[in-house]
């Protein structure tokens, strides 16, 4: 029925403010504000629908996409937009393009690595979108070793240019988005060479299209890498190939912060370290985490108000059917997943402030907490990506057989989102880093210098390495230090063991090849506990309104008990907890998920999403599923007609044969 609310008695069951919760997600009065205004202002724009991505081809969804960034700029110029708002607008939108690129990583590398004059000269015309610019850093041959990349910069004195050149068919740049099709520059790595000596990878702003005609400029081969995962999906952006044949740069356009060539061909290099370069990479990762949680949280709010209209069997007294979303087994896996997009959202919140901490040092020349911020920034990256696609997978399932409907909206965001586990490194490869930041914090306990920061649990280490948890009952599980040290425990007693058995191997470099997979479990268990200690700060602050603490808190130890079951190995085999302490935090989890089931549906509409944005004919606000199922049915272009394209080829031709055949 059209205008019912069949939500409506679950929202009654809510025992909090909800309103009041929407600010805690949102991160404050303002940015909610500004959220529900642009959501809404994209959502009611006809230009923005995005119903019919599946069926369209690549050439039309490309087009596609041009028309909405052209219109999501006329229209951010004519509202004039702030920045804040503008990144909103292009996050509601929903729709992967070239400008994510542009703003996302172009602009932020000319401000990291370019000197206030090139800022100057570049930074006006990227913000004017006059000139149009991607990262091109991956190369077919090369992608997570980025000192292994191919593409050269030679720098030629007689003409004060740069030559690059791509040498090899591997050197060839593959994958940057938005240099397929519509870049007309770009923020190319290379090795640069002066006086025939290789200083190692390097940034150069290369202009790759003329601004009259968009042709590719002489010396310059550019094209799409071709379809990607998915319908829809990833496919609205031209990721793309480049390759150079000894195109020619003025010497101004390597970006030279960090390190210049003089007119002469020498090469200076500043004294700040050299892993600056990576500056652009260190900002999309925290932005990322971000991200995590709004890929998760519209997943969660589908599955949970799908669960909660979906009934199936009879209770055994008869009457009406059970709600599939007080089954406990749909419990056991929805609502960590929930807890989860709540735990990204708040330490996504920790680590833009980090990021923003350490960007401020650095411009002190304060160098101190800049491997902290690598390893936190990797970790997490890699860390809340990996559990947000399994989880959006999680949600599919959990929505049984209309979950695998595109219009459940779940397959599209798990092919979009799925790549955020590979790009801006693998995950593998980044949790490896945190690894290496690991074994050289635990080398240097006892040294006198004292672990800060994410690692400041590690001074500890003489008390987390003796200590026995002393959880007694259910309820101790609840308390905060003592969850927080069974983390705290689990996370050293694994590093402390794997540095043991690294200092078993002669060579370092071996040891840590062989021990990769302890190494890599180490990193995460440090990440999750980064995770829990931030959700364990947020709720020990001030919350505002009726019933939110206690709904975030009942979050809170969700996610951290959830933890504790998953990787119950962990935690048994570092003796940080015992098998009667695991088995009571399975009986506090199970408590909790019956304290947190009238609150579902609330929980999910704080996240404040427009029906447009979630994109789901299961997740809509209004619950009123079936009758929409159907219409959405109606629309595919296969019910244009009752008797199929191709029935008097195909199919006619069969059942006439078929009954030739029985006659004889
Ligand atoms: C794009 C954002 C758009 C936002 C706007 C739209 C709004 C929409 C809303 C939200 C958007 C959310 C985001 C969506 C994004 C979608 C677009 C995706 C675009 C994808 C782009 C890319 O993939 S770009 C390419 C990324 N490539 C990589 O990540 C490569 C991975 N490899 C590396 O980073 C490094 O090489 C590696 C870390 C593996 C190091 O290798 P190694 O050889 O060991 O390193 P070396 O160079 O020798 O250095 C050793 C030394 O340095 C330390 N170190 C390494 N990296 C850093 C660093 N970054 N910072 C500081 N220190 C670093 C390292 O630990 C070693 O230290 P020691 O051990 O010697 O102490
Ligand atoms: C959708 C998408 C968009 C992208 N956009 C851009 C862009 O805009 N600009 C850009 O420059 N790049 C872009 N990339 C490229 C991306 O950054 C790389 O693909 C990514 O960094 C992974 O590198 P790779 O492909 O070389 O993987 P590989 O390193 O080849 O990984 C293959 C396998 O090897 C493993 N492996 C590799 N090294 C190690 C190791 N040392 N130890 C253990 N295991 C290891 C990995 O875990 C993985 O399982 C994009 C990629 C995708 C998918």
């Amino acid at each position: 029925m059209e205008g019912v609310d069949h939500l409506a008695d679950e929202r009654n069951k809510a025992e909090f403010d909800v309103e009041e919760m929407k600010i805690v997600w949102a991160g404050s009065r303002h940015a909610f504000q500004v959220s529900n205004r642009i959501s809404r202002l994209v959502a009611n724009d006809p230009i923005f629908e995005k119903s019919k991505r599946a069926v369209m081809s690549r050439k039309e969804l490309f087009k596609n996409t041009l028309k909405k960034s052209a219109h999501a700029w006329k229209m951010i110029n004519e509202l004039r937009l702030s920045d804040e708002e503008s990144i909103r607008f292009r996050s509601f939108m929903d729709q992967p393009g070239f400008v994510d690129l542009h703003w996302g990583m172009f602009v932020p590398a000319i401000k990291g690595q370019g000197t206030e004059e090139q800022q100057q000269k570049w930074l006006p015309l990227a913000n004017n979108m006059q000139i149009i610019g991607c990262y091109a850093q991956t190369e077919l041959g090369h992608g997570s070793h980025v000192q292994g990349l191919e593409t050269t910069a030679t720098f030629d004195p007689q003409t004060d240019q740069f030559i690059i050149h791509s040498p090899t068919q591997t050197s060839s740049k593959w994958w940057p988005g938005g240099l397929g099709k519509v870049s007309t520059h770009a923020v190319v790595y290379a090795r640069l060479i002066t006086n025939g000596k290789d200083h190692g990878v390097h940034g150069f702003i290369v202009q790759l299209r003329s601004l009259d005609d968009h042709s590719p400029l002489p010396g310059i081969t550019v094209g799409d890498i071709g379809m990607k995962f998915g319908n829809g999906a990833y496919n609205s952006m031209d990721n793309g190939f480049l390759k150079f044949d000894h195109f020619r740069i003025p010497r101004d356009q390597m970006l030279m912060r960090l390190s210049k060539v003089t007119r002469e061909g020498k090469y200076v290099a500043s004294d700040v370290p050299r892993q600056l370069v990576y500056g652009t990479m260190v900002f999309v990762r925290q932005s990322i985490v971000s991200n995590a949680s709004n890929a998760l949280s519209r997943a969660v709010c589908i599955a949970t108000r799908y669960s909660a209209v979906r009934r199936q069997f009879a209770s055994q007294n008869g009457g009406t059917e059970t709600q599939v979303i007080d089954y406990k087994t749909q419990q056991n896996r929805l609502f960590p997943l929930l807890a989860s997009a709540y735990a990204f959202r708040f330490v996504g919140e920790w680590l833009k402030w980090l990021y923003t901490d350490v960007t401020q040092r650095l411009e002190a020349s304060d160098f101190a907490t800049l491997p902290e911020a690598h390893a936190c920034t990797a970790g997490l990256k890699s860390m809340t990506t990996s559990a947000t696609a399994d989880g959006i997978e999680e949600c599919r399932k959990l929505c049984g057989g209309h979950g695998y409907l595109w219009c459940s909206g779940l397959p599209e965001l798990f092919a979009v989102y799925v790549p955020a586990c590979t790009y801006e490194g693998d995950n593998v490869v980044l949790q490896l880093q945190v690894a290496r930041f690991l074994m050289k914090t635990v080398s240097q306990l006892g040294s006198g210098k004292a672990p800060a920061g994410t690692t400041e649990y590690m001074g500890r280490a003489q008390h987390l390495l003796k200590c026995r948890s002393s959880v007694k009952k259910a309820e101790d599980w609840l308390n905060p230090g003592m969850v927080l040290e069974a983390f705290e425990a689990r996370a050293l007693r694994m590093a402390v063991s794997c540095a043991n058995n690294l200092s078993k191997f002669e060579n370092q470099e071996q040891g840590f090849s062989e021990l990769l997979a302890d190494l890599v479990e180490a990193a995460i268990a440090h990440c999750q506990l980064i995770v829990v200690s931030k959700f364990i700060a947020k709720i020990e602050g001030e919350i505002k309104g009726k019933g939110v603490k206690n709904q975030l808190k009942n979050l809170c130890y969700i996610y951290a008990l959830h933890l504790l079951h998953k990787h119950l190995g962990d935690f048994l085999s570092t003796d940080s907890v015992t098998p009667e302490q695991a088995s009571l935090a399975s009986h506090q989890l199970r408590s909790l998920y019956s304290q947190l089931r009238p609150n579902a549906v609330a929980l999910v509409d704080a996240f404040n999403y427009t029906d447009h944005y979630l994109g789901s004919v299961l997740g809509r606000y209004d619950g009123n599923v079936y009758p929409k199922l159907f219409e959405e049915a109606l629309k595919d272009p296969l019910n244009d007609s009752v008797v199929p394209d191709g029935y008097h080829e195909y199919i006619r031709p069969l059942i006439k044969q078929h009954i030739r055949s029985a006659r004889l």
